[in-house]
């Protein structure tokens, strides 16, 4: 049951966040990164795994998934001497995943139901929308521009768009500043306490959809306005 109106008069418009939102990427993110574990000789990674540790960005992603992996083959024992050894890795593995990314973005990816028909709404009833992720900006334009979403969305920023990312408020602060809306009648969609933190330290009314990755956790465990188990349950009603 969603608390916010959703009347389209209530919003000037709407901020949308993309992994786990619009498209369900976790195939794109286990191909790019076992591919970058196979170039640094190490195992694959369970995308059951992979979908706890996205949602922060992929410096974040790449850490928590080296961490996984040498603990798992026990290659490095004492928790000081896992992150050194992830440190070391680093280096190469940034440049080995951006590469592999950039070869399959979009290929092992999905809209998922009722996303573009939840945009083509929200778009078509007025409101300014921007996508913002925590995926590097290039990264999320491309898949955007795959999967046909691009069209509706005024604005675009990612993770390596501002000084900070989602939980911090500072990009949605940004973003509504890029679509001239205020934050109160601007509302964003998102899965992941990412969204929903940086929503309420941001002013913003926060709706999460259900189905998306959130670290493993329900996304009803987070503090929200509303709940949806599709972008097409936001049909403003007046329209
Ligand atoms: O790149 C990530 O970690 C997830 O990005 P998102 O903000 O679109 O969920
Ligand atoms: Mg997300």
């Amino acid at each position: 049951m969603i608390a916010i109106p959703l009347e389209r008069a209530a919003w000037d418009a709407a901020i949308i966040d993309l992994d786990g939102t619009l498209v369900d990427t976790l195939g794109d993110f286990s191909v790019a990164l076992d591919r970058m574990l196979h170039d640094l000789g190490l195992p694959p990674i369970a995308p059951a795994c992979v979908a706890t540790m996205i949602g922060k960005g992929s410096e974040h992603l790449l850490r928590s998934v080296l961490k996984h992996v040498l603990t798992q083959t026990g290659q490095a024992q004492a928790a000081p001497e896992i992150d050194a050894t992830v440190e070391a890795l680093y280096a190469r593995a940034w440049p080995s995943y951006q590469r592999h990314y950039a070869a399959i973005n979009g290929q092992h990816a999905q809209l998922y139901p009722g996303a573009l028909q939840g945009v083509q709404a929200l778009h078509g009833a007025g409101l300014r929308l921007a996508c913002l992720t925590n995926k590097p900006l290039a990264f999320a334009r491309t898949l955007l521009a795959a999967k046909g979403l691009a069209p509706y969305f005024a604005q675009v920023f990612g993770g390596d768009s501002f000084a900070a990312r989602k939980p911090d408020p500072l990009p949605l602060r940004k973003t509504c500043e890029a679509l001239g809306s205020a934050p109160a009648r601007t509302l964003v969609v998102g899965d992941s306490s990412n969204d929903a933190q940086a929503a309420r330290a941001a002013g913003c009314p926060v709706v999460l959809v259900t189905y998306g990755y959130n670290h493993g956790q329900p996304a009803r465990s987070v503090p929200a306005d509303g709940y949806i188990d599709s972008l097409a349950e936001l049909l403003p009603r007046s329209a």
